[in-house]
């Protein structure tokens, strides 16, 4: 989705997962797309968004957090890539019948059931007594603690 929108510049104050959601549903509608929204190609077509993504950040190695030397039309077409994920990401779910910000609330519950701040935090010792400690316990999640990053855990699992 490239170019000049309409609404461009209107605030995002306010949105949610549901305006989204409802807004998409709306878009096929109009379209008689429906039918074509199935999960497997909605599924696919989010893969393909994703590829999309990462194309603008192909072979640029590492940048900074910010992207402070990226123009404005470039930072313009990440925000596109990122919508397009994000709205076939509220699209899927929404056929797929899953509230996906309840899924997600719930989520996060779990990831901090499962990365307690008070282990995960600080040196590469303690993350490695959280993997030592958790996957005895854990049956379904497996997952891996990167030892040389400061700021937690990478989750390989579900
Ligand atoms: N059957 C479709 C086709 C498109 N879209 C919506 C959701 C995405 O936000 C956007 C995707 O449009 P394109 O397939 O045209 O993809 P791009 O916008 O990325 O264009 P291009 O692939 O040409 O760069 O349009 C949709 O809901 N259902």
């Amino acid at each position: 989705m490239k170019g000049q929108a309409e609404n461009e510049g209107e605030g995002s104050e306010g949105v949610n997962l549901e305006e989204l959601k409802n807004k998409m549903a709306e878009f096929a509608e109009e379209r008689d797309w429906d039918q074509f929204h199935t999960p497997r190609n909605l599924l696919l077509a989010l893969v393909g968004e994703v590829g999309e993504l990462s194309e603008i950040f192909q072979w640029k190695g590492e940048v900074p957090r910010g992207l402070p030397d990226w123009e404005e039309k470039e930072k313009q077409h990440l925000g596109e890539e990122l919508s397009d994920v994000l709205l076939y990401l509220v699209r899927l779910s929404d056929i797929c019948g899953i509230d996906l910000g309840k899924a997600a609330l719930r989520k996060l519950e779990l990831n901090s059931i499962k990365y307690p701040a008070s282990l995960c935090k600080g040196s590469s010792k303690k993350l490695a007594l959280l993997n030592k400690s958790t996957t005895t316990t854990s049956t379904n999640n497996n997952f891996y603690i990167s030892s040389d990053n400061e700021n937690g855990a990478t989750d390989g699992g579900e």
